[in-house]
């Protein structure tokens, strides 16, 4: 399996090579050189709250950023008041280059398709064993998503008190995702988290599940400041956590990666999605590939991929895999 943006070091940043890059540096230097850099933890009808240093501060976006918009998880360079005192706003001026984006799509209220979380590493998908039932098509959905947006996925499975979790994991296999099984009932015993712990640490992390899974009792148990948190986040919003539109990042503990809490799942923006994009994160298949006719969606008669796997080179439960994720891009009632 292929791994994306294992670690938030410069080394991992995915940008196309400029060929501007002879120009000297000082030409595209951008202006307000005394900003400070911010981390969004999160925002909430036009405001910002940043981390900057140590220091919570919330800023307005300037007007030069125009129609650009600014997202939890990105790095912006922030100016003016940033003491992070009561009553203070400083301006946000720039937006750095982002790492990756994970989009959600368009619905009734808002036909556009919007950025939610910018620069994750992984996107952890939290399903419950049982109440509420696992929805497999979802879990597809999501797995899409993040492959198409570069994130690592990561299948994060809550309730174990109430099912097993094999027969779900048997569908994950031929995938090679990463999992993680939880109890709740054992989060008291801190080592109960710790493979949790593991798996997120140094790292970006985008958590998404749809409601009642456990993902409020999980983040809880994962971020001891949690409740601190949102209580600042609240008293800045004015608003309940039930009622909080935006992603939340969360800091884990000992600067152990960020856990980015996004409210709700209905619907990720898989519209756009690439094929070539999402069968990236099928090595074994990606080179089989090469012989399908141009724009080739997998799926057809003449899609080269059939004899890829006859001829031995990939094992046939993975074209069915990937054939399957393709297949949810075609949305169904329910989803
Ligand atoms: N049996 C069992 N129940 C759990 C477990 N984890 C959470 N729950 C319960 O499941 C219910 C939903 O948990 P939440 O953490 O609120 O779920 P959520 O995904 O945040 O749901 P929303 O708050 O609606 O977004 C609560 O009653 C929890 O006590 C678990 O491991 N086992
Ligand atoms: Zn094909």
């Amino acid at each position: 399996m292929r791994r994306y943006g294992k670690h938030t070091d410069e080394d991992d940043v995915r940008v196309r090579p400029s060929r501007r890059g002879t120009r000297p540096r000082t030409h595209r230097r951008p202006a307000h050189e005394d900003a400070a850099e911010g981390f969004v933890v999160t925002v909430d009808r036009g405001r910002i709250t940043c981390l900057v240093e140590e220091r919570t501060v919330l800023a307005m976006k300037a007007r030069e950023l125009g129609r650009k918009g600014v997202v939890v998880g990105d790095r912006v360079a922030v100016v003016g008041d940033l003491s992070g005192d009561k009553d203070t706003l400083a301006r946000v001026v720039r937006v750095e280059e982002r790492r990756s984006v994970l989009r959600r799509t368009a619905d009734d209220d808002d036909p556009h398709e919007r950025v939610v979380v910018a620069n994750a590493d992984q996107l952890a998908i939290v399903t419950a064993l049982a109440d509420p039932e696992p929805r497999p098509r979802l879990i597809d959905r999501c797995l899409v998503a993040a492959y198409d947006a570069g994130l690592e996925p990561l299948l994060i499975l809550t309730k174990a008190d109430l099912a097993p979790a094999k027969p779900l994991l048997d569908t994950y296999t031929p995938l090679g995702v990463r999992h993680v099984v939880t109890t709740a009932e054992r989060f008291d015993d801190e080592e109960a988290v710790e493979p949790v712990h593991a798996l997120l640490a140094g790292r970006i992390t985008a958590f998404v599940g749809h409601s009642g899974v456990g993902k409020t009792t999980l983040v809880n148990a994962l971020v001891p400041e949690r409740r601190r948190a949102t209580g600042r986040v609240n008293a800045v919003t004015g608003r309940g956590r039930h009622t909080t539109v935006s992603a939340l990042a969360l800091p884990l503990p000992d600067d152990g990666g960020w856990v980015i809490d996004t409210p709700g799942v209905r619907s990720f923006g898989l519209n756009h999605v690439d094929p070539s994009r999402v069968i990236h994160a099928f090595p074994d298949l990606e080179p089989g590939a090469a012989d399908c006719p141009r724009a080739c969606g997998h799926d057809e008669p003449d899609c080269a991929l059939d004899d890829w796997v006859a001829e031995g080179h990939a094992e046939p439960a993975r074209l069915y895999s990937l054939r399957r994720l393709l297949a949810t891009r075609e949305r169904h009632e329910g989803d």
